[in-house]
């Protein structure tokens, strides 16, 4: 399975075109909205996200609420495209325009794409390297993150994402019963924290960043319950399917690090305190009586919950900026802002939640690979019994 995305932040629209997916799977636009409407939320997010209602509209692959086998193609119109058609105009500029009405950008954001953009395709117009490198363009990564959920449940394997910690407040680990109870609490947290205590101390950090001009990162979680044992594999580089798991969090906007299970602290164990003795009954067959190493060995599933984390730097746009330089005069200025989250941090938990279902998905797709969802449960079952059974 693979997708593709386009799309400019206030251009018209973003697009998706999803391949590879096997026919039969039930799947709206309504199971997509939900997954979007997610990703809108979040305490911290600046006035975009007044003004987009996102929603996704299906213009290919699917008929009567089920996957045809064919691409499918998805789309999310930009609302604030109408207050942008003439800076972003997709013909030649009219002759008595002149180019002021490109609102053009010199003066480079530290931290964001703008310089480094800019250098690599030519733009001395760095509106033309932010349209792309903003993570508006997360808006369908999360569609096609969606689909890819819809697929997973149908397999019985679930997804949950949620906030560990904001601006170094960190939620303390409190246990909960299932993922259905963490998704649950988790859904009514405007930080979507498990921890209620860290909950309102992660707003109020919030708050003080933005009212100091500054803006705050934090900490995401994923956990992926259902996995059959197997799935990826150690025979190649490109195979292992912690790796690509890991690429996927880092491919997120202002991410920065990724660990499974007790990640970095593993550095700090003795071997005998790190790695999960293994048992075997025979209803669950083989498991592990820990989970430290987060549900993957040699780059592939144990059969345990994968726990992977991922890091969020600060938004980089300060409505206090850092000092930069304009690319036309040299001369030292404040870096540009327009507008800005001040964090978004539990709107990029969504994010993470949706590029790990989307790897594991395709890992499952590409290892068992059918045309068909029926065929394909029934291999999933079949790897599970088998597995069991071994
Ligand atoms: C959901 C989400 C919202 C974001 N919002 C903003 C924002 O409002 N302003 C900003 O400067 N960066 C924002 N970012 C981060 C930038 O897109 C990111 O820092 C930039 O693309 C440069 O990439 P890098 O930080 O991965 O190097 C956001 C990221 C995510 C995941
Ligand atoms: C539009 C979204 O996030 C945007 C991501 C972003 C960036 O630089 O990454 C900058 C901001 O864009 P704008 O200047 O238009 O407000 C955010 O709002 C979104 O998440 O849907």
């Amino acid at each position: 399975m693979r997708y593709l995305t386009a799309g400019e932040s206030h251009g018209p629209q973003l697009t998706t075109i999803i391949e590879g997916l096997p026919a039969g799977l039930p799947l709206t636009a309504e199971d997509i909205n939900t997954e979007l409407a997610r990703r809108q939320k979040g305490h911290g997010r600046g006035r975009r996200m007044q003004i987009e209602k996102d929603a996704a509209q299906i213009m290919g692959g699917i008929r009567h609420g089920y996957t045809l086998g064919s691409p499918v193609a998805l789309v999310v119109e930009n609302k604030d495209w109408t207050h942008w058609t003439k800076i972003m105009g997709q013909g030649p500029l009219n002759k008595d325009e002149s180019e002021e009405v490109k609102r053009k950008i010199t003066r480079a954001r530290p931290g964001h794409a703008d310089l480094n953009g800019a250098l690599k395709y030519g733009h001395r117009d760095m509106r033309n390297v932010l349209e792309r490198s903003s993570a508006r363009e997360t808006t369908v990564r999360v569609a096609a993150g969606a689909v890819a959920k819809t697929l997973l449940s149908q397999l019985g394997i679930e997804i949950a994402c949620h906030v560990l910690e904001i601006g170094g407040v960190q939620a303390e680990k409190l246990p909960y019963s299932s993922l259905a109870e963490l998704k649950e609490k988790t859904e009514a947290s405007p930080v979507r924290c498990f921890d209620p205590t860290a909950e309102q101390k992660m707003m109020d950090a919030i708050d003080e960043a933005k009212k100091n001009g500054d803006s705050i990162g934090g900490i995401v979680e994923v956990i992926v319950e259902g996995m059959p044992a197997g799935v990826g594999s150690y025979v190649h580089y490109d195979r292992k399917l912690d790796s690509k798991l890991a690429g996927a969090m880092v491919s997120i906007n202002a991410f920065k690090g990724v660990e499974f299970g007790i990640g970095f602290e593993a550095a700090r164990k003795p071997g005998s305190e790190v790695h999960d003795e293994i048992a075997w009954d025979p209803e669950q067959g083989y498991y592990r009586k820990t989970n430290r190493l987060g549900g993957f060995e040699g780059g592939m599933t144990t059969g345990m919950p994968i726990v992977v984390r991922g890091v969020m730097k600060p938004i980089p746009t300060l409505y206090k900026p850092l000092q930069s330089v304009d690319i036309d005069t040299k001369e030292p200025f404040a870096a540009s802002i327009e507008r800005s989250d001040s964090c978004a941090v539990p709107a990029a938990a969504v994010v993470a939640e949706s590029v790990i279902a989307w790897e594991i998905a395709a890992a499952i797709v590409d290892q068992f690979s059918s045309d068909r969802l029926d065929v394909l449960q029934a291999a999933i079952e079949e790897q599970r019994r088998y597995a069991r059974e071994f």
